[in-house]
């Protein structure tokens, strides 16, 4: 008897950046589960569609993918269990045959219109920019938008019949990384093993909530950050939609493992114990 295959969601159509980066680490040996947005595959996750997904976490030029913490911020949202870091080259395609001065609009995914905002700029200051759920999205939607041009990866040109690349690596600067993060339901979901060595545990990511309306004199972020005692290598900050006051946040902090030979699960709780005894909600969303 078969069990069900091990299925991965990612941010779709074919061509994407995430599907190139939920291919590379997981290959052939799983099956794939496109989705529209990100969102979606938070909620393919959630539903347990499928057993893991890839989302796109932070870019190298352009920062936060904002749509990940907004979804990071609800309950029950999954468990980071590692990360991919892809090298992003952008091309700007177009339907075969047309001209550079021809082009009215561009469109793509917030986060490679921002990779390439100073290109855009110097190179087309007259067209309108199209926000997309995705690059590979913008890809297809060109097909039928002749006066259109798309921010997409080379691999689009060969996957879209009829579109051809005007131009190569657009990006505002040369080096550019985009960080996934892999994502399951819960901590104990069996995950294939990667095809590179496995590295081991370093990080962790641990979302912190001061609820003024529960403990009206919540601790500023700095006595938090104190308490958890760890390093923090990265640190975001999103509104909190349920506050009844205005300008709470919720901090996502991203710890590192320094030396300590301790386990690296155990001081990670300890952290967050020291945090909830401030009367802070502090929720593990991730280890790897
Ligand atoms: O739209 C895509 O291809 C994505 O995977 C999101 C994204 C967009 C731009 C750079 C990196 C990831």
């Amino acid at each position: 008897m078969h069990g069900t295959p091990f299925t991965v969601a990612f941010l779709g159509p074919l061509g994407t950046y995430s599907h190139q980066a939920a291919y590379d680490r997981f290959g052939n040996t799983v099956g794939y589960y496109e989705c529209k947005t990100i969102t979606e595959v938070f909620n393919a996750i959630a539903s347990k569609a499928v057993q893991a997904g890839v989302i796109p976490q932070e870019n190298s030029i352009y920062g936060t993918v904002i749509e990940t913490y907004d979804a990071l911020r609800k309950q029950n949202v999954g468990f980071i269990r590692g990360e991919i870091v892809l090298k992003v080259q952008h091309c700007l395609l177009v339907r075969g045959g047309v001209k550079p001065e021809e082009i009215q609009c561009i469109k793509s995914h917030e986060q490679a219109l921002g990779q390439c905002r100073g290109f855009l700029t110097k190179n087309f200051p007259n067209a309108s920019l199209e926000k997309m759920a995705s690059t590979a999205a913008a890809a297809e939607a060109i097909l039928t938008s002749p006066k259109c041009a798309a921010i997409c990866s080379k691999l689009c040109a060969t996957l879209f019949n009829g579109l051809e690349i005007l131009y190569e690596g657009i990006q505002d600067q040369n080096s550019n990384f985009t960080r996934f993060h892999v994502l399951t339901a819960t901590q104990d979901v069996e995950l294939p093993p990667p095809a590179y060595p496995a590295p081991s545990q370093t990080h962790g990511l641990v979302r912190l909530t001061a609820r003024r309306d529960v403990t009206p004199r919540a601790p500023p972020i700095n006595q938090i950050l104190a308490a958890l005692d760890l390093t923090v290598s990265r640190l975001d900050r999103r509104p909190q939609l349920d506050s009844p006051f205005p300008f709470c946040d919720v901090y996502f902090a991203e710890l590192e493992k320094g030396d300590s030979s301790a386990s690296w699960h155990s001081a990670v709780e300890d952290a967050m114990k020291r945090v909830k005894a401030l009367g802070v909600e502090a929720e593990l969303l991730g280890l790897w």
